[in-house]
């Protein structure tokens, strides 16, 4: 039994009959992929070793599910670790149950990322030596854009590379680009979280929770956190864009304030880009001013990109580094599935740290709830349209929110003007930071994002939601924006 948010839970330990036990040779790596309908609970009982760069404690019983890791050894002298597997019962999924796992020495690309990693320790160390001697012209750390084909390892090289960065005692900012996987914040958001502490590999995603959610083992982290509202890039390239700039600028001065964040500069994760892509690329360049840019095994795009930042390139350094054996194949059904559970953890906690969410009903009538609208439906129009950057000029401060008719923000946004069950059931609408009382557009685009909460039913008649809350407490009066993200309680 735990006190909800005081962590405890699950104590079960090991049966030693039922255990199994791997030795992990120096510079091998054990790669296994458990299915969300089991739990591989493990501890290292010798050695040393690390999920993507965050060393794990020796003797601690982890568990995990629904991931496809690798632990390394990174000593000469290898590391040991048993484990066993048990049914995840609240899951169920048509998956197979078992767990594969193999041991691999053909770990080239794990030395190349420690070798990438220690270039950038010395940039780090430079930076800071420079600081400390001219104060007045305050250098900044490397900002690290990585890039390349879908499943060629991006995430895992950016875990990587923050978790050595956070051994070393840097504080480089882990910016997430990729809407699809939520890190520190839910899918559908994209978001910037400085790193001050380990990763929690036995968190969803292997990340680790938020402000949000009170007290636990590791430190709880504030991201900034910006709206998109969809999975696919693709739904809304404007929004996209725009979320990426104004992250950017939050990204950045943060950077200016803390010197110890601008010391260790930003690790960038994005969604699958290619050459066709480049205005995305370009823009994420600019908008976090990039100067390394770290391609996933692609030669072609490397070249690629070398031609098109031609005039560049003596700020900016391109590099490729070779793709991991080990990266896994991840269909849709994992991804929804992992999507679902990010959710879950969100409100509900894990075997670790329970929370206690909230369920209550509010009245919507008096809600401000807005609608990332998605690109299709607006083509035809947008031509006709004046762009963001236009924005200010056209505002009408003293308008009402509900009666504006606000034609750059159309491109982005829409009022929901008629909230109902098939608009509203079983979603997720994200807290902004804006008060209702604001009816500005340009702060809407601008806002960031407070947290979440879940929709389970609207009822049309009543005009009443039944809500999930990741917290007691008043119902915030903040302007919400409906999301695309579904979920089933
Ligand atoms: N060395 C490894 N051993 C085992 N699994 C790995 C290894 N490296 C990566 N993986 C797994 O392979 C999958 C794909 O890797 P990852 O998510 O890092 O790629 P990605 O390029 O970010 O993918 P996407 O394009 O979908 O965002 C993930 O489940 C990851 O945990």
């Amino acid at each position: 039994m735990s006190i909800p948010g005081f962590g405890g839970g699950d104590t079960s330990t090991f049966r030693p009959e039922d255990s199994i036990q791997v030795e992990i040779p120096g510079f091998s790596e054990w790669r296994f992929e458990v299915p969300h309908k089991t739990i591989l609970k493990f501890k290292i009982i010798d050695g040393i070793g690390e999920i993507f760069g965050t060393e794990l404690p020796l003797n601690v019983e982890l568990q995990l599910t629904g991931v496809k890791y690798a632990i390394y050894a990174p000593l000469s002298n290898g590391c040991k670790l048993e484990y066993t597997t048990l049914q995840n019962k609240a899951v169920i999924t048509n998956e197979d149950e078992e767990i594969s796992e193999y041991l691999s020495n053909e770990t080239q690309a794990q030395t190349t990322y420690i070798n990438l990693h220690l270039g950038l320790e010395t940039i780090r160390q430079e930076t800071r030596d420079s600081n400390i001697l001219n104060p007045k012209d305050l250098k900044q750390g490397p900002k690290v854009l990585i890039i390349g084909n879908p499943g060629s390892g991006k995430t895992s090289l950016a875990k990587t590379l923050v978790g050595y960065a956070n051994k070393m005692d840097s504080r480089p900012i882990l910016v997430n680009l990729n809407p699809r996987d939520g890190v520190f914040c839910l899918p559908g958001s994209i978001s910037a979280t400085p790193i001050s502490d380990t990763l929690d590999v036995e968190s969803t995603n292997g990340y680790g929770f938020t402000t949000t959610t009170g007290s636990m083992n590791h430190n709880p982290k504030q991201p900034i956190i910006k709206n998109y509202g969809f999975s696919d890039i693709n739904q809304n390239l404007d929004l996209y864009k725009y979320q990426i700039s104004k992250l950017g600028v939050t990204v950045l001065s943060r950077l200016e304030e803390d010197l110890s964040i601008r010391n260790s500069g930003i690790v960038i994760d994005t969604p699958p880009l290619s050459i066709k892509d480049f205005t995305i690329i370009e823009n994420i360049v600019s908008d976090f001013e990039v100067d390394i840019i770290v391609i996933m095994g692609n030669e072609r795009l490397l070249i690629d990109l070398k031609k098109k930042f031609k005039h560049k390139l003596s700020q900016l350094q391109i590099i490729k580094v070779p793709i991991s054996g080990g990266v896994a194949e991840v269909d849709e059904g994992f991804i929804r599935r992992s999507q679902e559970e990010t959710i879950k953890e969100y409100f509900n906690g894990n075997h670790k740290t329970r929370l206690s969410p909230f369920k209550t009903d509010i009245d919507a009538k008096d809600l401000i709830i807005y609608k990332a609208v998605l690109a299709s439906d607006i083509a035809s129009t947008l031509a006709f349209l004046p762009s963001a950057d236009s924005y200010a000029a056209d505002e009408d401060e003293n308008s009402e929110v509900k009666s504006k008719t606000d034609d750059s923000l159309t491109k982005y946004y829409s009022l929901l003007t008629e909230p109902s069950s098939s608009n509203l059931d079983n979603s997720i609408m994200a807290i902004t930071q804006l008060p209702q009382t604001n009816n500005s557009g340009k702060d809407l685009l601008n806002t960031s994002i407070k947290g979440y909460v879940h929709v389970s039913k609207y009822e049309d008649e009543k005009h009443k939601m039944k809500i999930l809350l990741p917290f007691a407490g008043a119902f915030p009066k903040h302007v919400l924006i409906s999301t695309n993200i579904g979920f089933n309680e």
